[in-house]
């Protein structure tokens, strides 16, 4: 489903965090979220799950406004994988990742076999079938990432929501992770810090800085050395490799051929 979001202002404590922030995903993209720390990605996200109500602007998803949905309408379409996890330590993971079902029937009713098929799948693509029966406080940091989305793959939501998804991982499970949200064909929006990973994974990435989207479009033309230089302070470029993947290329000193401002 086609998400967007326009205009987002927040302030939290009285100070502007997000300043008319827009973005779009169109259906089945991966959309990457990427900025410095305190640029206001994670309360960016916040306004799309509906856990922060932007003072003004709106979020639609495939033309409806979030905010407007019922709860249990929201949480149907949309599931967050997030880093502050509340998941009690005692569930075990199939019971976690069978939680990723309650907004498609009551708190209380139980699994049919339709649920269970679908837990099953959700498990088995995110890699946690053999820890079915393990409790979730048992579970390394990378198996705990992996069980989240889990759950949020057996929601069957039309946005994915994952912040800092691959935190956590090891380089395979990595790759295989951000693989596997590829081939998903879910609408995605992405925080995510290692801009390599990003680059490898998202259709389209949006900068933020100070809370304003400082660029936004396909990666190479999002990460340019410009851009890489204002808003993340480094000197860096981004460009295709032979294999077709983009790779960046950072440097202590500005790379050649960058355009630098004068120095006096
Ligand atoms: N409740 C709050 N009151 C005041 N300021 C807040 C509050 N919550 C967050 N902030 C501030 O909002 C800014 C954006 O925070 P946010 O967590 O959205 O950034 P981020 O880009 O996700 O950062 P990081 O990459 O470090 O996770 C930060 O400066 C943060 O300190």
């Amino acid at each position: 489903m086609r998400l967007r979001v326009h205009d987002v202002s927040v302030k939290l404590g009285g100070v502007p965090i997000l300043r008319d922030a827009s973005l779009a995903a169109e259906a089945g993209e991966v959309v990457g979220l990427v900025g410095p720390n305190g640029s206001g990605k994670s309360t960016l996200l916040r306004t799309v799950y509906r856990s922060l109500r932007p003072d003004s602007g709106g979020i639609r998803l495939g033309g409806h406004d979030v905010w407007a949905w019922p709860a249990r309408t929201a949480a149907r379409q949309i599931a967050a994988v997030l880093q502050d996890d509340t998941t009690p330590a005692t569930m075990t993971v199939a019971e976690v990742v069978e939680l990723g079902r309650t907004p498609h029937h009551g708190l209380f009713d139980r699994n049919g076999p339709g649920d269970r098929a679908v837990v099953r799948e959700a498990m088995s693509r995110a890699g946690v079938l053999a820890l079915a029966g393990r409790r979730f406080g048992s579970l390394s940091g990378g198996e705990r990432q992996r069980a989240q989305l889990a759950r949020a793959l057996a929601q069957e939501p039309c946005l994915l929501i994952l912040d800092e998804p691959t935190n956590h991982l090891d380089i395979k499970a990595r790759f295989e992770l951000l693989d596997l949200v590829r081939d998903l064909g879910t609408t995605t929006l992405a925080v995510m810090h290692e801009l390599d990973l990003a680059a490898r994974v998202c259709d389209s990435l949006v900068v933020l800085h100070g809370g304003r989207v400082a660029a936004a479009g396909p990666v190479l033309e999002a990460l340019t050395p410009q851009v890489l230089r204002r808003v993340f302070g480094v000197h860096a470029r981004a460009a295709r490799d032979p294999d077709g993947i983009i790779r960046i290329t950072y440097a202590a000193r500005p790379l050649a051929g960058d355009r630098l401002t004068p120095q006096r």
